[in-house]
């Protein structure tokens, strides 16, 4: 089973529409950096997806970093699912750790964001993790099994594998250190094993798992010649217009070797 490598840049909250348009602009002038065989993708805050629509390269995907599951109504500061398809958004960041963590988000409220971004026909790039403490406790592939699992319950096993899952320990999230990418394969591997029993062999299979965490272009290849990592989620390094490209020429000369 081959599967296409995903680089995909999480701005979180930072850049203007100005700044937006000025990066996008400054990648348009590298465009060859994305005509390999990799998907890319940038995720800037809502306000700033209908500059980047307009201005990004072709080949680089629109995403946004949240969604709400209902599909209208009375949610103040909510954004739907139809509502980001709609403004050309193809990937969804769903269940990030700062959002799980700041924003008091459950598992169960990520399922439910899940099945509404597959709903509206994009794809969801579904983040777990352990933090620290999770991890010196020795609890790290409990938890990430368990936040897999609660986030695909309502994930027909037929539509399971269009899934996008991000690995992203919440140690490594802007603190510069990572862990070693044999340490991450394993892992990930071991998320693959939980679709696998939850979805069976074919999901498995297809489902992309990135690495995020202190990814940079200077260490992004060594996560993603791992067998079981597809790509990468990236944060401060992805702000960079030649940081970016970078990591676009990085993941698809490994995806080509
Ligand atoms: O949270 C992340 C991407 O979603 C990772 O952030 P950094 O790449 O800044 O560590």
């Amino acid at each position: 089973m081959t599967r296409r490598q995903l680089l995909a840049g999480n701005w979180k909250m930072n850049k203007t529409v100005a700044e937006a348009r000025a990066f996008a602009e400054a990648i348009g002038r590298q465009a060859d950096a994305f005509a390999g065989e990799a998907d890319f993708a940038v995720c800037p805050p809502f306000t700033a997806l209908h500059v980047l629509r307009v201005t990004l390269p072709a080949r680089v995907a629109l995403g946004a970093q949240n969604v709400y599951f209902e599909p209208k109504g009375a949610f103040t500061g909510e954004v739907s699912a139809e509502m980001l398809a709609e403004a050309g958004v193809r990937y969804v960041i769903v269940g990030h750790s700062e959002r799980r963590h700041l924003f008091g988000e459950t598992d169960a409220l990520v399922g439910k964001k899940v099945e509404a971004v597959l709903g509206a026909g994009m794809t969801p790039i579904l983040c777990v993790g352990e933090d620290l403490r999770e991890r010196q406790l020795g609890h790290t592939e409990r938890v990430v099994e368990r936040q897999t699992k609660a986030a695909l319950a309502g994930v027909d096993a037929g539509r399971a594998g269009e899934v996008v899952i991000a690995y992203e320990p919440v140690w490594a999230i802007g603190s510069g250190q990572t862990p070693a990418p044999e340490d991450a394969q394993r892992v990930v591997a071991h998320i693959r094993r939980v679709v696998e029993q939850e979805k069976g062999k074919e999901a498995a299979g297809r489902v992309r798992i990135l690495y995020g965490g202190s990814v940079t272009a200077d260490n992004i290849a060594g996560f993603t010649a791992q067998p079981d990592i597809d790509g990468a989620l990236v944060g401060g390094a992805s702000l960079q217009p030649d940081g970016f490209v970078r990591m676009a020429k990085a993941i698809t000369k490994g995806a080509s070797a």
